[in-house]
């Protein structure tokens, strides 16, 4: 599904990643965990293609990010990769439904193909009576469970989230665990999470510490 090889990053003379392996298969979920300023985020950043390693090789889907334009990589990326942030960053002035529905327009698919998929969505989040209200009139955990079908839309092969929890009380926390956990069996979604959240690096299949610029496994 994605495999990274020896990736590195530098900020002059920072050197943040320092050679990082990492993989992921369909069905995974993945935490990278590791104190502030470990670089967590621009691994997170390089593995979702929107930002460039200094060398080392990114393969997603079969298919090498080397050489791609810019063009070809961002229609890549909307298709392939979903994100989610500790902000839900959902436009304020469009409902939840329209929010969702951002990138599969932006991928150019018909009208009643995304108002089914949507649909779908607003379902399998149980949000559906959220659909018409703006981001402003949901709380904190819908606003994030809108967030979460928006990365979904394109049924993309891996979706990112940075600190996803880190915004919500341990309530909406642990709904939100309990639903990436519910995509990962049923839709076989796989995951990479960074988080500060002990539990939540708990449930997932397998961590990663993130130190002086290498990963390491934990069990
Ligand atoms: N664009 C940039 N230019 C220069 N330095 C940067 C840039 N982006 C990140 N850094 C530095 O790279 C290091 C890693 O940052 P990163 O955000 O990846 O860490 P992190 O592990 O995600 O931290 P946190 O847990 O606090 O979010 C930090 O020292 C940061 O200051």
């Amino acid at each position: 599904m994605l495999a990274a090889k020896n990736i590195v990053k530098q900020y002059d003379d920072l050197t943040v990643l320092n050679g990082i392996d990492f993989e992921i298969d369909k069905a995974q979920i993945k935490a990278i965990v590791g104190p502030s300023g470990a670089g967590k985020s621009t691994l997170l950043h390089i593995l979702g293609t929107l930002d460039d390693a200094d060398t080392g090789e990114l393969v997603i889907n079969n298919q090498s990010i080397k050489g791609l334009n810019k063009k070809t990589l961002s229609g890549f990326r909307n298709k392939e990769i979903g994100f989610v942030f500790q902000f839900h960053n959902l436009l304020p002035e469009f409902t939840a439904a329209e929010n969702i529905a951002i990138p599969a327009y932006v991928a150019g698919r018909k009208q009643a193909d995304i108002d089914q998929n949507v649909d779908e969505l607003l379902n399998l989040l149980d949000i559906k009576d959220r659909a018409t209200h703006k981001p402003a009139q949901l709380s904190g955990g819908e606003q994030q469970r809108v967030a979460v079908a928006r990365a979904l839309i394109n049924s993309p092969g891996i979706v990112f989230a940075d600190e996803p929890s880190g915004n919500l009380d341990s309530k909406n926390a642990e709904d939100l665990h309990q639903l990436f956990l519910k995509l990962r069996n049923e839709l076989g979604q796989a995951f990479v999470i960074v988080t500060h959240n002990k539990e939540l690096a708990q449930m997932a299949d397998e961590r990663h510490e993130m130190r002086d610029g290498k990963l390491t496994h934990q069990l």
